[in-house]
């Protein structure tokens, strides 16, 4: 049993009033807070040992490096990858994702076919039609149902010999929906594709198990799972990141420099070409380190309570639409209200210190499908409580009282 309060005094952000009113914060699919004990991390690494890495002869450096590397252990055993060399510091999910696609640039070619679905981020979209348009391989899409998951059967006939890469997130940002990805690995992996899994929306509130799901490789931004923003991680197994070139050229990613030939370093540095985040790499550790201190079966299971909780009462107030409404989802509620757009919703709910997202959440094929310009997202973490979402229900009948 989570002590929420106990808890909420972990985030000094929730104390803020915002327009005159305590905040209440329902965004945390686009980022989640930081706890007091990541921020302690950030000021004690550029107070007692900020220094350039992996190359430096003095103290400083020395340190620096051991707490970097330490959390790239952290990540691995998060993650049970089975090498810390399998974990790649990137600046985040979408960089994970073009450093990918840009290693597939020298494997694919015209006959080849990719695999992404209705529900993506622009993220895990918009490299992949780069990487097509490049080496004119083909992107199929499995399509979308109106509850917001994927239609498996037709993915089973997109799958071909020619497949050579499918990619789908596991949890869709913009609906909730936890896809099913161990039968989307498994189906990919039967025609020898390899698969890509898209962790942003996923890791605030599960564990993933990488070598269980035997996922080729898993992407995440630490700002989602109360880590600083500019800082990710990418999973790869081994064979598939000796596989793939380089992403880009500089210190760090060499063996060896001549005029004639360069030569590269091993895993992991080969892909951390420059000075990385070092900051936020080891940030990243401590907010694993806190959410695991919690636990994410007690996060899982409160944050569905919240979910439970805030459908059962939005869906009181006449006119109001939910969209995603599989069984499967977690604690995100995209609505709106007969009528009214979101834009309009959001603006005054934030007047009453309410934080939702308003828009198409980077995902615009997902608002084509319902014809809708976007949606108001409520999205829970396990710092929410139910009095926040009886604030945010009594705001929707507010702004549904002004707007209609
Ligand atoms: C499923 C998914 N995939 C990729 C990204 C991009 O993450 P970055 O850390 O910006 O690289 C996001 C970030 N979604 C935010 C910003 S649009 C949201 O409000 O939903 C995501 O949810």
């Amino acid at each position: 049993m989570l002590d929420i309060n106990k808890i909420r005094e972990d985030f000094p952000i929730l104390k803020r009033q915002v327009n005159g009113k305590p905040l209440v914060y329902f965004d945390n699919a686009a980022t989640s807070q930081t706890p007091q004990q990541v921020i302690d991390v950030i000021v004690d690494y550029y107070s007692n040992y900020n220094a350039n890495i992996h190359r430096g002869v003095h103290a400083l450096s020395q340190e620096a490096t051991d707490k970097y590397e330490a959390a790239r252990k952290t990540i691995q055993n998060h993650f049970n990858a089975k090498h810390a060399y399998e974990i790649i510091f990137t600046s985040g999910t979408t960089d994970s994702i073009n450093l990918i696609a840009n290693g597939f640039a020298s494997l694919l070619n015209e006959k080849d076919e990719l695999i992404v679905s209705a529900l993506e981020h622009h993220s895990n979209i918009v490299p992949w039609q780069m990487l097509c348009e490049k080496t004119g391989a083909t992107l199929k899409v499995i399509p979308m149902t109106l509850e917001g998951e994927l239609d498996l059967e037709a993915y089973s006939n997109l799958l071909s010999k020619n497949t050579k890469l499918v990619f789908v997130n596991h949890i869709s940002n913009a609906l909730g929906t936890i896809n099913p990805i161990e039968t989307i690995i498994d189906k990919a992996h039967q025609v020898g594709a390899a698969v890509l899994i898209d962790g942003a929306q996923a890791c605030p509130h599960i564990k993933p198990d990488v070598q269980a799901l035997d996922v080729d490789f898993y992407v995440t931004s630490a700002h989602k799972i109360c880590g600083p923003t500019g800082v990710g991680m990418l999973y790869g197994k081994e064979e598939w990141l000796k596989k793939l070139p380089p992403y880009q050229g500089g210190g760090e990613m060499i063996d060896q420099v001549t005029f004639e030939k360069t030569t590269y370093a091993g895993l992991p540095h080969k892909f951390e070409a420059g000075t990385p985040n070092i900051c936020g790499g080891i940030a990243f550790g401590a907010a694993l380190d806190y959410m695991n201190a919690i636990g994410f079966d007690n996060i899982a299971n409160y944050e569905h309570e919240l979910l439970e909780y805030g459908t059962r009462k939005l869906l009181e107030i006449e006119g109001l639409k939910i969209y995603g409404t599989s069984k499967n989802k977690t604690s995100v509620i995209s609505f709106n209200l007969e009528g009214i757009h979101p834009y309009d919703v959001g603006t005054l709910l934030d007047k009453m210190g309410i934080a939702v997202r308003t828009g198409h959440h980077c995902t615009q094929p997902i608002m084509d499908f319902y014809k809708i310009p976007g949606t108001v997202r409520a999205s829970f973490s396990f710092y929410n409580t139910k009095e926040e979402i009886d604030k945010l229900v009594e705001g929707v009948k507010k702004a549904k009282l002004m707007l209609s």
